[in-house]
């Protein structure tokens, strides 16, 4: 897989023009795969992720489902409709959760194509300390991640998302097509923020990891374009 199509870019923007701006940065022919999370959805709707498929963009929706097995399922049946390519759940939602999704994502699959689910394991917001303490989940983030892996990867789901500091042991501990898929990801000299457990690029992918989300490091760039470009060039050289 070619560098670029391993990067979605996290559109994290209040509007459509705001996102739309970022978006016109590229030409028709190199379209970036991009992220929608709750800030844009919550925003422009279903429609305006939809019209982003018909124009061909692989589209990644970001609402993170954490229910009861029947909302959830019924939350994937609305969703299917789009056309979107992945779908994140919680995988804290359980076994039953995770296979009512799928379940329905197959019975929703239109031509073949299915809506992919990922199962969010430990937030890369997430540290030790906070999961021992706060959330009140023994042991090491590795150790829950891999728990959350293995009941996604059980249940049905088609990969989890992780930092890239769990991506190779989530790959042994799946099958061959599982897929690991690291947010957290810092460019050297890019400011953490909020997420604890970061790496580079490069250091991602020699990792394990099958797809990078890459949210402030382009979007806050003085120049996206530049920023993504400068990634995609970092993976190719690493
Ligand atoms: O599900 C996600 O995409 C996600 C899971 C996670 O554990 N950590 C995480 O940062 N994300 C998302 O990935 C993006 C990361 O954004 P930046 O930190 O700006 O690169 C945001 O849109 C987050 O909502």
């Amino acid at each position: 897989m070619s560098a670029d199509k391993r990067i979605f870019i996290a559109l994290d923007y209040p509007t459509a023009r705001e996102a739309e701006q970022l978006l016109a940065h590229w030409d028709q022919t190199s379209k970036p795969a991009i992220k929608v999370g709750y800030q844009l959805f919550y925003a422009v709707g279903p429609r305006w992720v939809a019209e982003r498929k018909a124009e061909g963009y692989t589209v990644f929706l970001d609402l993170k489902l954490h229910d009861i097995p029947n909302t959830v399922a019924n939350g994937v049946e609305s969703l299917s409709g789009l056309g979107v390519d992945f779908l994140t759940i919680h995988a804290s939602g359980g076994r039953a959760m995770i296979a009512a999704a799928r379940e329905m994502a197959e019975r929703k699959s239109q031509a073949g194509k299915r809506l992919r689910l990922l199962g969010v394991t430990q937030l890369t917001s997430t540290d030790q300390t906070m999961m021992n303490e706060e959330i009140g989940i023994p042991g090491t983030v590795k150790e829950s991640v891999l728990h959350y892996t293995q009941l996604a990867y059980a249940a049905g789901a088609d990969g989890v998302i992780c930092s890239a500091h769990e991506a190779r042991d989530v790959k042994a501990h799946s099958g061959s097509d599982f897929l690991a898929v690291t947010p957290g990801i810092r460019p050297k000299g890019v400011d953490a923020g909020d997420q604890k457990r970061i790496m580079t690029p490069s250091e991602a992918i020699r990792h394990g990891a099958d797809y990078l989300v890459v949210g402030r490091a382009i979007t806050a760039a003085a120049n996206p374009k530049q920023a993504y470009e400068a990634i995609v060039a970092e993976i190719n050289q690493g």
